[in-house]
């Protein structure tokens, strides 16, 4: 079987347009029952670095797993030498059911999508308010990506103190989602963090933005250790830096000044420098318009396999009757339109 060299980071699972369901399969039967839980942080080049207990240890894919890609999230069986030293290696034999997978889209060299960050239970969709100007169709994909994968979407909007968040908030409005708002002075004195924070306890949440929106700023401010997290990842891997385009995932410190100052994680940033755009050629079209529960009742009285797009789509009246905005209907249009990859995604 042909290999896909250059991204053997990331999930050789051939993604089928949708049958039902979106999960690969894993065919890979329990053994190893002895083998330690490990919790993966990082993949460099078939190089996997997990937490197994307190220690990072690197490991290496058992050929049992064949072309079962493990990637970031992803709880696996270990065993080997789990001690973590120097120039030590365990190994990979299993890779435990997830619970959820986002997938990058496929490209031109690579024409299939490939799962990037497995087990997250949260997308937190960064978008700086102002320079760079805000990209709604991006946001959109981020949605659909998220819905469909069974993660709850988080909107962190960046430089309030450049733009105002009330036009977002007001378009987004009827998705009703959860959204924090930051800017640069609460970023200095600690209160961006802290509320975004809040939103992360005791979950696993995948980080994704654009290039300048301050992913890299608001995840320095979460996870201040992050020098050190790396540094113990770097260490293992034996790079200078995080040099990968793999994701990361970071542990949040606890909390201290809640719930008694309990000491640890309690929950995890993914990193994701390498996320471009998410595949949602996989998507069904009708599960789409899930994502817009304000539109959704209104394609009651569309016709028989409605495109939504189409002159006698119902959408049309029922926007036209104040039910949903304008700017929702023109989203949803533009959001099945974005399962076709158009420049700029
Ligand atoms: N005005 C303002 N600038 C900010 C804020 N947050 C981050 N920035 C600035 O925005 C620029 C981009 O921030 P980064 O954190 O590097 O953005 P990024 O999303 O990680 O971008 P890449 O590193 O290119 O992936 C930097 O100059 C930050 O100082 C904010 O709340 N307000
Ligand atoms: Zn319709």
């Amino acid at each position: 079987m042909r290999r896909y060299g250059k991204h053997t980071d990331e999930d050789d699972v051939r993604v089928r347009p949708n049958r039902k369901g979106n999960r690969p399969r894993t065919n890979i039967r329990p053994k190893h029952e002895d083998a330690a839980e490990g919790f993966v942080l990082t993949v460099d080049r078939g190089r996997i670095t997990c937490l197994v207990e307190d220690r990072t240890i690197t490991a290496m894919k058992a050929r049992e797993l064949g072309r079962k890609a493990v990637v970031v999230g992803d709880r696996v069986a270990v065993v080997g030498d789990l001690s973590g030293d120097k120039d030590t290696l365990a190994r990979i034999v299993r890779v435990e059911e997830r619970t959820s997978v986002l997938r990058r889209t496929a490209d031109d060299d690579d024409p299939f999508e490939r799962v990037v960050v497995a087990n997250a239970d949260q997308l937190a969709i960064v978008t700086a308010l102002a320079d760079p100007e805000p990209r709604p169709r991006l946001i959109d994909r981020c949605l659909v990506a998220a819905y469909d994968a069974g993660l709850e979407p988080l909107l962190v909007l960046t430089k309030s103190d450049l733009a105002p968040a009330a036009p977002m908030l007001e378009t987004y409005a009827p998705l009703g989602l959860r959204y924090v708002v930051t800017s640069r002075e609460e970023l200095a004195d600690g209160e961006a963090a802290d509320r975004v924070r809040e939103r992360l306890s005791d979950r696993i949440t995948a980080f994704v933005g654009h290039s300048g929106v301050g992913k890299t700023t608001l995840v320095n401010a979460l996870v201040p250790d992050r020098q050190r997290a790396t540094g113990r990842v770097n260490a293992v891997t034996g790079r200078g830096r995080h040099t990968t385009t793999s994701a990361l995932a970071l542990p949040l410190p606890g909390s201290t000044s809640q719930a008694g100052g309990s000491e640890g994680s309690s929950g995890w940033v993914i990193d994701t420098p390498g996320v471009r755009s998410f595949g949602l050629n996989h998507i069904d079209p009708s599960r789409v318009i899930h994502a817009f529960p304000d539109l959704e009742p209104g394609t009651v009285d569309c016709p028989r396999a409605c495109s939504h797009d189409e002159k006698d789509c119902a959408l049309d009246e029922w926007v036209a009757q104040g039910h949903a905005e304008p700017a929702r209907l023109f989203s949803l249009r533009r959001l099945l339109a974005t399962r076709e990859r158009r420049e700029g995604d």
